[in-house]
């Protein structure tokens, strides 16, 4: 698995070369929009979080093996360790839920298996089973947050379409790769988004090979750290007004997320740094591209932009809890 996304998916040449399968499936996903909500009448909502799901498993797809197939298929062996980590961590929500105590809970969990237990019992291959996730769920999941929080902060979306639509429309309206990188207030949207929902919350559990003292405390030898990615985003002694979506606090910043700034690492860092930054990156930025400059989009139902729900389903991954439902409302350049 690991060596399909370093060597068929993720290396730089790779990702530039195989830009064409991004902007036909994107292309392909603006025209889908069209028709699903064109359809019974005009005006319907689109299920944005099922169809950005299927749309990046085809790119991802389309770009490992040249044609569209589940990745599933592909993976089979490893698919049980990922239902099996899911259902402990659903499990465990339940129990926190019921409680309402995590330290109850906590108890009551100690005599079945933790996750730290369930993704190391499977030491071999838990880096397969997290990349599975990785490629299937993180781009997705990252653009249905970024969605939500513009739709809750209408100005910001305002203010990311005016961009989009200044660049784009000189273009014919044509939303490709080759000009992202002058859209910079939407690449702090993507920040923004990635600081305040991480798609991988936490790391992967790793065993300290030696003895460490960090900030005063003694880590000693094989020690299970979890490095938790949301909490450092959230972190008030790095970020002002923490909860708030402001990407502006990245106009004129230098910070990214590229592993070495330590308040912002939503892809890891070091050794450990998420391998498909790239390849990631490509994609949430040409999915996010084209849905603010090909539609403008309202909340079904007349709900209130602070009523849209923000709740997290915390699997591996961290994806909305519900599906992010909105109305487009084509947008046709002059
Ligand atoms: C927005 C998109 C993404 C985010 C936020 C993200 C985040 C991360 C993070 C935080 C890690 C480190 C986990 C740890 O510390 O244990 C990681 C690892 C990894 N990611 Fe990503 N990822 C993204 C996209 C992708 C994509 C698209 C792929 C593959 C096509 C991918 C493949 C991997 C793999 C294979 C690892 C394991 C690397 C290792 O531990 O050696 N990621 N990712």
């Amino acid at each position: 698995m690991k060596r399909i996304c370093t060597t068929e998916l993720l290396s730089k040449k790779r990702v530039t070369s195989l830009r064409f399968i991004r902007e036909e499936e994107a292309d392909k996903l603006v025209q889908l929009i069209g028709r699903e909500s064109a359809a019974g009448g005009g005006g319907a909502a689109v299920n944005l979080s099922r169809l950005l799901f299927a749309v990046s498993n085809t790119m991802t797809s389309r770009t490992a093996f040249g044609k569209v197939r589940e990745l599933e298929e592909s993976f089979l062996p490893v698919m049980h360790r990922i239902r099996i980590v899911d259902e402990h961590l659903s499990r465990r929500r339940r129990r926190e839920t019921e409680h309402h105590d995590i330290a109850e809970a906590a108890e009551e969990d100690d005599n079945d298996e933790d996750l730290v237990d369930v993704l190391l019992a499977s030491t071999n291959n838990h880096l397969e089973a997290k990349a599975i996730i990785m490629v299937r769920e993180t781009s997705p999941v990252t653009v249905a947050w970024a969605m939500s929080e513009l739709m809750r902060n209408p100005e910001k979306m305002e203010k990311a379409q005016r961009e989009a639509r200044q660049l784009f429309d000189r273009k014919g309206g044509v939303v490709d790769e080759s000009c992202l990188d002058e859209l910079h207030y939407l690449k702090s949207v993507i920040k923004e988004t990635l600081r305040m929902h991480p798609a991988v919350p936490l790391s992967i559990p790793r065993e300290g090979v030696e003895a460490v003292v960090i900030n005063g405390y003694r880590i000693p030898t094989k020690t299970r750290v979890i490095v938790n990615y949301w909490a450092i985003g959230r972190d008030p002694s790095y970020w002002t007004q923490p909860d708030e979506f402001m990407p502006e606090r990245f106009l004129d910043s230098s910070v990214d997320y590229k592993g070495f700034d330590f308040q912002l690492i939503p892809f890891g860092a070091g050794r450990r740094l998420c391998p498909g930054i790239n390849y990631g990156i490509a994609v949430v930025s040409l999915l996010l591209a084209n849905l603010i400059y090909h539609f403008d989009w309202k909340l079904p139902n007349q709900l209130k932009p602070q009523d849209l729900d923000m709740f997290k389903n915390l699997g591996v991954s961290a994806s909305r809890k519900n599906d992010l439902y909105l109305n487009p409302i084509p947008y046709h350049a002059p």
